[in-house]
């Protein structure tokens, strides 16, 4: 497994290392003596899948709220879509700065979203498939997010944002 250092501090892009044969493959994605590399501790407690049906629909940018924080691990299992972290951590260096990279069934890597940062994606092809690991439980009234077009941050998007829930397009502005 290779971790790659974003430009966020503790975010990681993963690369499963992939054992190939005559019948197909197999990958590792997750070993916990192996992100212990990168410092991960905790335990996954909650694992999520998600289907985005239609190219271009933003899903994001969520976090919950102390003491609610979590990490998420990121893997598209169909697809394309284009991974975006913003770090909300008033003390790190990269505070307000966001950080996007491609992760798809093809490419096969997952990204590594540590506490403290808001998390959204778009789908950059039809039928994106996103599974997720969750150090936290859901909780509802902690859910909180940011909006997908804050100024502030500036988020490019590869594509025209459609296709939002009304929820992520009512998020405040910083
Ligand atoms: C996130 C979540 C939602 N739900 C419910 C709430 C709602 O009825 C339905 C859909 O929820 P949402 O609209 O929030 O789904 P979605 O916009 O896909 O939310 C996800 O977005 C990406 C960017 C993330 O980072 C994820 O952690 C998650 O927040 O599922 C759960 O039951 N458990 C969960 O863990």
């Amino acid at each position: 497994m290779i971790f790659t250092p974003t430009s966020l501090a503790g975010c990681f892009l993963v690369t499963p290392n992939v054992l190939g044969d005559h019948r197909g493959w197999f990958m590792r994605t997750y070993c916990k003596n192996s992100f212990a590399e990168i410092g991960h501790q905790k335990e996954w407690v909650q694992m999520n899948h998600s289907y985005t049906a239609q190219k271009g629909t933003v899903r994001g940018m969520h976090f919950q709220l102390p003491p609610h924080e979590e990490i998420k691990l990121v893997r598209c299992i169909a697809g394309t879509a284009y991974d975006v972290i913003v770090d909300l951590r008033k003390n790190s260096a990269t505070y307000l700065q966001w950080f996007g990279a491609e992760i798809s069934a093809r490419n096969r890597q997952m990204m590594y979203i540590p506490e403290g940062c808001a998390h959204g994606f778009q789908a950059l092809t039809d039928d994106v498939e996103l599974v997720y690991c969750h150090s936290g439980f859901y909780t509802p009234e902690a859910e909180s997010g940011l909006r997908y077009n804050d100024p502030k941050i500036n988020i490019q998007w590869p594509l025209e944002p459609v296709e939002l829930s009304v929820r992520d397009q009512q998020h405040p502005l910083l």
